[in-house]
């Protein structure tokens, strides 16, 4: 935390000024009022005249001291609002850094909703903490302290009384603030649960809606809800109980005061007027307490979110990056070298023992049934993850050993869902290939079939894009979603399972153009099926997490009893009819 208050410090120090010069000036006016009362009202120095000339100068010095300690607010305010929005902004860049460094297990394992919570909410929390702080702790330290002192001043029975009082105050307050801590933690994980189930609600509402799973949805909803409303209360009965404890005990202190305070009068030991302005006093270590009770909620819950957030700037990438930025030859060939992987977790092999070599330009298809480990294979080539076991070489190079943003130039990849972001048609294609010319997105949407339905959009490609592509059609986003990927000159494409929403002859279309088009890149095609990978060099059959067999087509109607009753399923019913 020091790292962010160290850089905007000099704001906060100029507030804490501010500050300091306000709550002298409210310690200065209970002094001022005494005065008026028994010199300028009572005349208690002047054998009980009145005297209107003092009264009237002390006002008047009293309004000039208020004016003062109003403008020592405002501008206590302003810088501490400078300092505290500036380190949650930086905290906030941090965190962003740090979570596009993350691996894909981290991201897993943090899960999107508890991300969004802790870089909005947590963040938010922690910057009011420290405007708490700075503005805060002073004044009550301060104007308790300063109170207490002026207090004693006044007369030492009067301090004393509210020495006697103190630590039942802080009794209280700590015994509050023991019980509420954990909560807070509590609090704040149910955000991140109530912010994760949000997000996939609001995403998959259609789903929701065409499975007619509202209400079942809202019931989810709401018990996640009562949960965090449930915490929220209890933490707000603790300090509901804790308010009426501190003001009872320091108005048990006034009572006392003003009880003392009139044998002290009988004694001619104090005046009204002094009276007067240890009440004034107290009332200003009340507000005081009051404050630290409300800065130390606060702290409380800072101190959750900043436990939180730092977990974040802590994580350490897990991805340890290489040096190599890769080599002039081969380029694009990949080996699988006895390769193992289990999800971190789960330990439970998804693949095993895998040996394969796909040379430079060939087209390699994979195939297998669904949750058989094909998107997991392709990951281990940009890194995505780690393989367990083995080794998995680029241009016969461990990818360990490159740089992961060098590694990753030579690939291309369509994943198995398309994401679209909120920008153009064009923009989402330049976005594999940033400051691509016009022509260039041209030419990666008529290789990925997307050129024509593009131009018979009103605005082409300079058409908005809804958030996530919900103006698009599924096979239009993956089309856009193949433009991305083509756009980028690389070594290797992959496409997984990225055309599955293609009719069969666009997608043969585009297949054809990319041949043509990128005919020394090596390409891995992830399909279901048959018609999508008969014409690739090499079709791997994935089967248990193994290769059940790898070569073309027809040897594979040959030799390989899963892959004939994949064609039968697809093709050989259809053949047979006929
Ligand atoms: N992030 C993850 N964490 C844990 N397990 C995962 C993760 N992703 C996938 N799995 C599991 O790993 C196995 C292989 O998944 P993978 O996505 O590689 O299969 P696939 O062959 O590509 O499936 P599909 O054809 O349905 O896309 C599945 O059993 C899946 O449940």
């Amino acid at each position: 935390m020091w790292k962010y208050i160290r850089q905007y410090l000099f704001f906060a120090v100029i507030a804490g000024l501010f500050m300091v010069g306000e709550v002298l000036m409210d310690l200065i006016q209970p002094g001022i009022m005494s005065r008026i009362v028994d010199d300028g009202v009572l005349g208690v120095s002047n054998g009980g005249a009145p005297n209107l000339h003092l009264v009237w100068m002390l006002g008047l010095e009293m309004i000039g001291l208020v004016l003062f300690g109003g403008l020592c607010g405002s501008l206590n305010n302003a810088f501490v609002h400078i300092s505290s929005q500036n380190i949650g902004n930086e905290i906030r860049k941090d965190c962003f850094r740090r979570i596009m460094a993350f691996s894909f297990p981290q991201l897993d394992r943090f899960g999107t909703g508890s991300l969004v919570t802790r870089v909005t909410n947590d963040i938010t929390q922690v910057q009011a903490f420290v405007s708490l702080f700075v503005r805060g702790m002073i004044r009550t330290s301060l104007l308790t302290f300063g109170s207490m002192y002026c207090m004693f001043r006044l007369n030492l029975c009067f301090g004393l009384i509210v020495l006697c009082a103190f630590p039942f105050l802080v009794g209280v307050i700590l015994f509050c603030l023991w019980k509420a801590n954990p909560l807070f933690s509590r609090l704040q994980a149910q955000l991140d649960f109530l912010n994760g189930m949000m997000q996939e609600d609001v995403s998959g509402i259609r789903i929701i809606k065409a499975c007619v799973r509202e209400a079942y949805e809202k019931l989810r909803f709401g018990k996640a809800n009562g949960e965090l409303i449930k915490t929220q209360l209890q933490i707000l009965v603790i300090f509901a109980f804790m308010n009426p404890l501190v003001n009872g005990l320091m108005y048990m202190a006034v009572t006392v005061i003003l009880l003392a305070g009139g044998l002290e009068a009988g004694k001619g030991a104090a005046t009204p007027g002094t009276v007067m302005a240890a009440i004034t006093y107290a009332t200003q270590l009340l507000n005081g307490i009051l404050m630290l009770v409300m800065l130390f909620q606060n702290i409380s819950r800072g101190a959750a979110s900043w436990k939180r957030v730092r977990e974040i700037l802590e994580s350490v990438p897990e991805l340890v990056d290489g040096s190599l930025d890769g080599t002039a030859d081969l380029q694009g060939e990949i080996e699988f070298r006895n390769v193992s992987f289990s999800y971190p977790g789960s330990g439970q092999n998804v693949l095993s023992h895998i040996n394969l070599t796909i040379h430079k330009g060939e087209t390699v298809a994979v195939m297998g049934a669904t949750g058989c480990g094909k998107t997991s294979l392709v990951n281990l080539i940009p890194r995505f993850y780690d393989a367990a076991a083995g080794t998995v070489l680029v241009d016969g190079i461990d990818v360990k050993e490159y740089r992961q943003e060098a590694l990753r130039e030579k690939i291309a990849i369509a994943m198995q869902k398309s994401e679209l972001f909120c920008m153009t048609v064009g923009e989402n294609i330049a976005w594999g290939l940033p400051g691509a010319e016009d022509r260039s997105l041209e030419y990666a949407a008529s290789i990925a079939q997307a050129d024509r339905f593009i131009a018979s959009m009103e605005q082409g490609y300079g058409t908005a894009v809804a958030e996530r592509g919900m103006s698009l059609s599924g096979g239009q986003k993956q089309r856009i979603s193949i433009a991305r990927a083509v756009v980028k000159p690389a070594e290797i494409y992959i496409f997984d399972d990225s055309t599955s929403a293609l009719d069969l002859k666009t997608e043969a279309e585009f297949y054809r153009a990319l041949k043509r088009s990128r005919p020394d890149s090596t390409k891995i095609i992830i399909a279901q099926r048959i018609a999508s990978v008969r014409t690739a060099d090499r079709i791997v059959v994935l089967e248990n997490g193994g290769i059940a067999a790898c070569g073309t087509h027809e040897e594979l109607l040959i030799s390989c009893q899963a892959y004939q009753e994949i064609y039968h399923s697809q093709i050989g019913e259809e053949a047979r009819s006929a």
